[in-house]
């Protein structure tokens, strides 16, 4: 039973300049305990998806299509419902722990507070849960009376993860969540949250631009660029046999979990990822693709069947397949 259906989600931002079309037609879905990862380079629109999820976007922001939460439209709810099911029924863990925290209020404070917003727990029972949580992640206990400066880059993440788990949601949404630290703890916060969505049979949605942390984690894998899914399937199978050539040349990049390289561009790829308001026409990786055709420019493209249970936006597997 899937526990998150995404149907033809669009967003665009409508700013002064005109309109960015950051999210464009992405389907999904995800099965109640499924991890799935979310990849692309910077711009792909990832986070603009993941903020969509939870009605979290800016003002600015249309959202296009049906995001269906357990069957419920989240995209049609009440505000007020809407409030319940953040924290209590899907939680976020954004980049940069740091950002996150309020640097004037105690730790233990911070994890708490989702679960009495939310009349989950009386004081008594909240700090006793806040000591469980913080076990969960690692912490010892008496780290709740810290404040986040105490803490290093690592602890404050795993700090987020304790209050993104403390309502025990069914869906846990983490973006980028071990980016800005180095890579021996980055290993430790991936372990820690792979556990963790096992452990509390969670489902996970985790956004990164490396494709071999995403491979680690996560069962299924949809590989984004300018908005759009280009690639989707089981994340092994996506990591080491890409179809699309754009995952190719970011699995090229990342070869192994927290290898320095990952810091660096898509290997074999020129160029940038295309501005959303100036999208080439036709497939738009074709003015950076090594494997373009004459049609590429023109080509009314579409995720096409590339294997059992996958399916890639790329003309060759389109040939391939013989899908039409
Ligand atoms: N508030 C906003 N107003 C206008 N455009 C925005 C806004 N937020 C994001 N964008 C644009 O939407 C596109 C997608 O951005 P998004 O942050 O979702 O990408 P991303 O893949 O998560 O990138 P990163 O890995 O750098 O976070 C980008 O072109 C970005 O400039």
């Amino acid at each position: 039973m899937s526990l998150l259906e995404l149907e033809d989600v669009s967003v665009t931002y409508r700013i002064a300049s005109g309109e960015v079309p950051a999210v464009r037609g992405v389907s999904l879905t995800l099965d109640s305990g499924a991890a799935l990862g979310v990849a692309g380079e910077s711009g792909s629109g990832k986070s603009t998806l993941a903020m969509a999820l939870l009605r979290l976007l800016p003002r600015d922001a249309h959202v296009g299509g049906r995001i269906l939460l357990d069957g419920e439209d989240v995209l049609t709810m009440k505000w007020g419902r809407m409030r319940a099911v953040r924290w209590a029924e899907a939680s976020i863990v954004f980049q940069g722990a740091q950002h996150g925290l309020n640097p004037v209020r105690r730790i233990g404070d911070q994890i708490a507070e989702p679960l009495l917003v939310h009349g989950l727990a009386k004081p008594d029972a909240a700090g006793r849960r806040v000591t469980e949580l913080l076990e969960q992640v690692g912490l010892p206990a008496w780290r709740a009376r810290s404040y986040p400066h105490e803490l290093s880059g690592g602890q404050r993440q795993r700090v987020m993860i304790a209050m993104a788990l403390a309502c025990s949601p069914r869906l846990i949404i983490a973006d980028e969540p071990t980016t800005a630290l180095d890579v021996m703890v980055q290993a430790q916060v991936l372990s820690l949250i792979k556990e963790l969505v096992a452990e509390h049979d969670i489902s996970l949605i985790m956004i990164s631009h490396d494709l071999s942390v995403l491979a680690d984690v996560c069962d299924q894998l949809a590989v984004m660029y300018a908005g759009r899914v280009v690639e989707h399937g089981p994340s092994t199978e996506v990591f080491h046999d890409a179809k699309h050539p754009y995952s190719r040349a970011l699995a090229a990049a990342f070869p192994t979990v927290g290898d320095p390289a990952s810091r660096l561009a898509p290997k074999g790829l020129g160029g940038d990822p295309p501005d959303p308001m100036q999208l080439p026409s036709g497939c738009a990786f074709h003015p950076r693709c090594p494997v373009a055709l004459d049609e590429c420019p023109t080509l009314d493209v579409e995720l096409w069947p590339a294997g059992e249970r996958r399916s890639a936006a790329c003309v060759h597997v389109r040939e391939k397949e013989g899908a039409s």
